[in-house]
């Protein structure tokens, strides 16, 4: 996955804990000034009715068309939890998800206890809150990754060649109760919506990762208090219609850093990329959610599964909404595999770390562009 390109921002992004917020370094960034670099892409996309601002036209191999996409549907993994707990059934879908997570790292759950309603009622209060008037919005504009909540564009910075076709707002969503009244109180719904999903999609990474430790041979209580005590950070991304949908994407390639995430979306276009690298479109299932590694179970599972380089594409018509459930391990833990899945045809792979300390040592060398997964593996 080395060679895969990911924006600064993304690395960052996806991996902001709760957790040990003192021991994080220096803020690199400061509250961005309303009036200067940021402007959203939903304003953008009004204005742009035909082409799109040079910024955001990737170069020619990096845009969705032209890299290796299978444009016919494959069947990707559907895995229906409803025999989850079921002492008969149980071992059914572990087989299927270890199927799933040696093949891509990547599947669909269907029964998997969250209404649909609770489903639709998050993305719709997402799509509300991206549609109040920019001055609203910018409260919660922030360039800095510990801000608990923080809504922001791809960012205008220098280093930064290209910019990518979204706007999100990044939530601190566990333990619930420590950050909920700092979310938007605008729309009115926000956070008794958005506050539901989290506190219920939570309970499903809890039992979801018990069965993705089972189907690694791993006891379903294994790092227990770890997991359910990590972090959850929801991001809520907004994708506006774009009109050249094929010179720009809504997120670059990246794998998320944390142990898995939970994914709920209004529209198609979601890709993931195979081991060969060829890329995906992951349809759009009505109820379902969509379950991805990150980099901290393939650390765990001493590289027995992979975290699932992934990438969202743009819709000339339509908005699409998604809200990416980042679970992890606390960022001052450190992540090493387990110590059942190290044998003599299985010798440690990966270098024990932090998140904490991964982001010190890019803090102190000035980089962005350096993925955690790739300062852990041993070649
Ligand atoms: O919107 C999507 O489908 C992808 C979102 C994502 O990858 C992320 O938030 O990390
Ligand atoms: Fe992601």
């Amino acid at each position: 996955m080395g060679n895969l390109k990911n924006s600064g921002g993304i690395v960052v992004d996806a991996t902001v804990s709760q957790r040990g917020r003192r021991d994080w370094p220096e803020k690199q960034t400061e509250k961005m000034e309303p009036d200067t670099s940021f402007k959203s892409v939903m304003a953008l996309a009004l204005e742009c009715q035909k082409n799109i601002p040079e910024q955001y036209v990737l170069p020619p191999l990096q845009r969705p068309n032209m890299s290796l996409t299978d444009h016919i549907p494959t069947s990707l993994p559907l895995i229906d939890l409803s025999m989850i707990n079921h002492p008969a059934h149980r071992s059914q879908v572990i087989d299927e998800v270890r199927a799933a997570c040696k093949q891509l790292g990547f599947f669909q759950v269907t029964n998997h206890g969250i209404p649909t309603s609770v489903m639709k009622d998050a993305l719709d209060t997402a799509e509300e809150f991206f549609n109040l008037p920019s001055e609203e919005k910018m409260c919660f504009a922030s360039t800095d990754v510990h801000e608990p909540v923080r809504y922001g564009t791809s960012m205008n910075h220098e280093k930064d060649k290209v910019l990518y076709w979204r706007d999100f707002l990044k939530l601190y969503a566990y333990p619930i109760s420590e950050w909920i009244h700092l979310w938007p109180s605008n729309p009115p719904s926000y956070r008794e919506r958005m506050g539901s999903y989290a506190e219920a999609v939570h309970k499903l990474q809890n039992q979801l990762m018990e069965v993705v430790l089972e189907s690694l041979g791993l006891n379903a209580n294994y790092l227990h208090e770890d997991i359910e005590e990590g972090s959850q950070v929801l991001a809520v991304n907004c994708y506006p219609s774009c009109p050249e949908p094929d010179l720009a994407l809504g997120m670059p390639p990246h794998t998320d850093y944390g142990t898995l995430t939970i994914l709920n979306q209004s529209h198609q276009g979601l890709e993931i990329m195979d081991h060969a690298k060829k890329w995906h479109s992951v349809p759009f299932i009505e109820g379902a959610l969509i379950v991805q590694l990150g980099d901290q179970s393939e650390v765990m599972s001493n590289g027995r599964y992979k975290g699932t380089p992934h990438r969202a594409i743009l819709n000339v018509q339509k908005k699409r909404l998604s809200i990416s459930s980042l679970h992890s391990f606390a960022i001052e833990k450190k992540i090493r595999p387990a110590p059942e899945l190290v044998d003599e045809q299985h010798p440690v792979a990966y270098k024990e770390g932090s998140f904490a300390e991964f982001l010190d040592c890019i803090a102190l060398n000035s980089v962005s562009d350096v993925k955690y997964i790739d300062t852990l593996r041993i070649h």
